[in-house]
């Protein structure tokens, strides 16, 4: 089934722009495509901002919210977008003005001219939405993914090149290499309406929405089945975490320190005194008890040639 009917008639467009994503070159030439666009431009100042950002402009009546920014700006402004319950109905627009835009590429959003070319003349299509309950908190919406069980230390040895060639993935290879015996995390994993628990020692927790981790392939996961794709990485001390190769060989159907799982909603219960560091989207925060769901169809925006809408 095709969703696309065109792009909604929108009367007022806010674009939330983030001037110091990526090296911050962005910046003018955003400027003038939003206003060639029509948009109506609101600037961050500081971490946070873009949630209220957002949120205001659909409670002041934007139809369409576009972001500018990384992965992390994207995630506070439909944030923003889901604290003023105005999903579906304003819709979204993702332009890639970040270091690894990951969530861009998963939606087929090449660069910032064809993000505002997509606006106007893409296929619109409406994606799921992963949600987190934070220690019984309210739910935090997430586009890519959540990922549990990581160490504090692994954001400080991140560098910002091995964030864009791995995005998520450079924390969790990080966290894994500072594990010296394996001190795996106790985890309960208990899908929600069925489906078989899990309880083991792990190192982390994959749980995708835009993003999925497989050996081969492409990254992008199916974002209109209604599904979470969940992956625990197991004992991965048999696998070799050095250079381009490990992820192939951390995923690889070869290896067994892998066990996958779909759901429409799980709980992740951390077994441990301690919390663990999980990464909303490549922001990192700690947790003890996760729950996760998939909200269907939460999500309008245009979409590139290379979005696929049910990958292999
Ligand atoms: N004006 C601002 N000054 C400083 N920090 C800001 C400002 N606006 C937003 N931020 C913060 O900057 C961070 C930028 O992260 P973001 O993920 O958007 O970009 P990135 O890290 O360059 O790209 P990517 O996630 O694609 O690798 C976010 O944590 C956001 O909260």
């Amino acid at each position: 089934m095709r969703h696309d009917d065109g792009p909604p008639a929108t009367d007022q467009r806010t674009l939330v722009l983030n001037p110091v994503s990526g090296d911050g070159s962005h910046t003018d030439h955003v400027r003038e495509l939003a206003d060639a666009h029509g948009f109506d431009v609101r600037e961050t100042e500081r971490s946070g901002d873009a949630i209220e950002l957002a949120r205001t402009a659909a409670e002041e009546g934007a139809d369409l919210v576009a972001a500018c920014g990384g992965d992390g700006t994207l995630n506070e402004a439909v944030r923003g977008l889901w604290n003023a319950d105005a999903l579906p109905d304003t819709a979204f627009a993702v332009v890639p003005g970040g270091t690894g835009n990951n969530f861009a590429g998963n939606v087929g959003v090449e660069g910032l001219d064809h993000a505002f070319d997509l606006v106007e003349t893409g296929e619109w299509r409406t994606v799921d939405l992963g949600l987190v309950r934070v220690d019984g908190g309210d739910p935090v919406p997430f586009l890519n993914s959540c990922v549990g069980g990581l160490t504090a230390n692994a954001s400080a040895s991140t560098s910002s090149e091995q964030k864009d060639r791995f995005g998520v993935l450079a924390y969790v290879f990080n966290a894994l290499q500072e594990m010296t015996a394996f001190d795996g995390l106790t985890l309960d994993i208990t899908p929600v309406g069925g489906g078989e628990h899990w309880r083991g020692d792990a190192a982390c927790v994959l749980v995708g929405n835009g993003r999925r981790f497989p050996a081969e392939g492409g990254t992008q996961a199916n974002m209109e089945d209604g599904h979470l794709d969940v992956t625990v990485v197991e004992d991965y001390q048999t696998v070799d975490l050095a250079g381009e190769a490990a992820v192939h060989r951390l995923f690889g159907r070869e290896t067994e320190n892998i066990t996958r799982l779909q759901a429409t909603a799980l709980d992740v219960t951390v077994r441990e005194a301690d919390p663990v560091t999980f990464s909303l989207d490549g922001e990192l925060a700690t947790a003890a008890d996760l729950h996760v769901e998939c909200r269907a169809g939460v999500l309008r925006l245009p979409v590139g040639e290379a979005y696929d809408p049910a990958p292999e």
